[in-house]
C-alpha cells in the first residue's frame, strides 16, 4: 500500500532529524523543504533574496546563486514571472531552497529574515540613453524596495545593481536613514563588472589567462580597479587607467609586473569605460549587459557571504559611503569581513595592512 503524503513527510523528517540534528540557518520553511534541502546535501548557509529576479540580470544571477554553496535559502522576488523562474531554478539539484514571491503584496515574505539582498530591479538602457536617463524610474523602484528592507530585514547586507548606481545607492541610504536603520557598512553598490571587464581586456595584452570556469572561485588574475571610482557616468569616469591600477600581490599573478604604454593605457581606459555602451549597442535595443553582470554580481555577492561567514581579509571593489575621499559616496576597495585571522599569521597580516592602509573603507560585517 502506498504511504500517505503525511507519512512520507514524517519519514523524511525523521531521517533528516537523524542525519542533520541541528541546522539553524534552515530554521524556517516547511519540514519538507528542510528535508529536501538536506537530502540534497544542503549545508547550513545564508539566506539571500534577489529583487528583480525575473529580469535579464536577475535570472542568471538566481541560477548562479542557486549554485553557491554558501546559500541555504534563495528568495526570488519580481513584479512579473517570479513563479516561473522559481519553478525552473528549483529543479537544479543544488542545496539551496528556492521560494518565489510575486508583486508588492509578497515583498515582505521575500525579505523577512534575509542575510543578503541583491537588487537588479529596474529598467536598463537602450541605445542612445545614458545611465542618468534611468534615474527617474529606477529611483522609485529602489526606494520602494529599500523601504521593504528597512522594515523586514534591517540588518541585511544590500548589494545594489540597479543603475545609475552612483545615484541609487545614495537614495537607498536616505531611505534607511529615514527608517533609522542605516548602516553604511552594509550598503554596497555593485561595480564588480568593471573589475571583470578590466581583467578580461588586460589579459590578452599580457598573454594571461583568467579562470572563468567557476564564478565562486577567485580569478587568478584580479585587478582591483574601479572605473566608477569617480561616478558611473562616462564623462566623470576615471581618466587614467594606470592611476587606479592597484596590484595586490596575493591576487595578481603577473610576471613580470604589469606596466602599460600610454597607448595601452588609453585603449584599456576607453574599452572599459565604454564596455556598457558596447553591449547596449550590440543588443540593439534589447537591453544592456546581463550575463556578464550576473557573473560579476555573483562574484561580489560571494565575497560578501564569505565576509559574513567570518573569512578574513576579503577585498573587493564597491560603491560605498566614502571614508577615503571628500565625496559622500565613492567606489573604492572595501574589506569584507574580519581583518584578523583565526590563527593569525603575522607576516600575512603585516603585508595586508601595508597593502591596504587607506585604500578603501574597512567593512567589517557584524555577524549576528
Ligand atoms: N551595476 C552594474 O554593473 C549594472 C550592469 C548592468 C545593468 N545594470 C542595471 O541593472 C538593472 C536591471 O537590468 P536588467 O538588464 O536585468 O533589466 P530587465 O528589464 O531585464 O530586468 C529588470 C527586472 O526588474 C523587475 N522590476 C521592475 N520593477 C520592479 C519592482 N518594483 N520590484 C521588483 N522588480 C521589479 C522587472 O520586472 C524585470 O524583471 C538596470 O537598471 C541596469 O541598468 C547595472
Ligand atoms: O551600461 C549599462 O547601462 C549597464 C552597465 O552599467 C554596464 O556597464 O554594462
Amino acid at each position: 500500500m502506498q504511504p500517505s503524503r503525511a507519512e512520507v513527510h514524517q519519514r523524511i523528517a525523521r531521517i533528516s532529524a537523524h542525519l542533520y540534528p541541528s541546522n539553524p540557518q534552515i530554521g524556517e520553511g516547511s519540514m519538507l523543504e528542510r528535508a529536501n534541502c538536506r537530502a540534497k546535501g544542503g549545508a547550513p548557509g545564508f539566506k539571500v533574496a534577489i529583487l528583480g529576479a525575473a529580469g535579464g540580470i536577475g535570472q542568471p544571477l538566481a541560477m548562479l546563486m542557486k549554485m553557491n554553496h554558501l546559500v541555504s535559502v534563495l528568495h526570488l522576488y519580481d513584479v512579473v514571472n517570479a513563479p516561473g523562474v522559481t519553478a525552473d531554478i528549483s529543479h537544479m539539484d543544488t542545496g539551496a531552497v528556492v521560494r518565489g514571491y510575486l508583486g508588492q503584496s509578497q515583498l515582505e515574505g521575500a525579505l523577512t529574515g534575509m542575510d543578503l539582498v541583491i537588487i537588479p530591479a529596474g529598467i536598463p538602457r537602450k541605445p542612445g540613453m545614458t545611465r542618468d536617463d534611468l534615474f527617474k524610474i529606477n529611483a522609485g523602484i529602489v526606494r520602494t524596495l529599500c523601504e521593504g528592507i528597512a522594515k523586514c530585514c534591517p540588518n541585511a547586507i544590500v548589494n545594489l545593481i540597479s543603475n545609475p548606481v552612483n545615484s541609487t545607492v545614495p537614495i537607498a541610504a536616505e531611505v534607511f536613514k529615514k527608517a533609522g536603520t542605516y548602516d553604511p557598512k552594509k550598503l554596497l553598490g555593485v561595480t564588480s563588472l568593471d573589475v571583470v571587464r578590466a581583467n578580461t581586456f588586460v589579459c590578452p595584452l599580457y598573454q594571461l589567462t583568467v579562470n572563468y570556469s567557476n564564478p565562486s572561485q577567485e580569478s587568478r588574475l584580479c585587478f582591483m580597479i574601479d572605473f566608477r571610482a569617480y561616478g558611473i557616468s562616462l564623462d566623470t569616469s576615471v581618466t587614467a587607467f594606470a592611476e587606479v591600477l592597484g596590484l595586490d600581490p596575493r591576487e595578481v599573478e603577473v610576471k613580470p609586473p604589469c606596466s602599460f604604454t600610454p597607448e595601452e593605457t588609453e585603449y584599456l581606459t576607453k574599452r572599459i569605460q565604454d564596455g556598457g555602451t558596447e553591449v547596449v549597442g550590440a543588443k540593439k535595443g534589447a537591453g544592456s549587459a546581463t550575463l556578464s553582470t550576473a557573473y560579476a554580481a555573483v562574484k561580489f555577492a560571494d565575497a560578501c557571504l564569505k565576509g559574513l561567514r567570518g573569512d578574513a581579509c576579503v577585498v573587493a571593489c564597491a560603491f560605498v559611503a566614502s571614508q577615503v575621499t571628500e565625496l559622500p559616496f565613492c567606489a573604492s576597495k572595501v574589506r569584507l569581513g574580519r581583518l584578523d585571522w583565526r590563527r593569525p599569521r603575522k607576516s600575512l597580516l603585516r603585508a595586508f595592512r601595508k597593502e591596504f592602509p587607506s585604500s578603501g573603507i574597512s567593512i567589517e560585517f557584524q555577524i549576528q
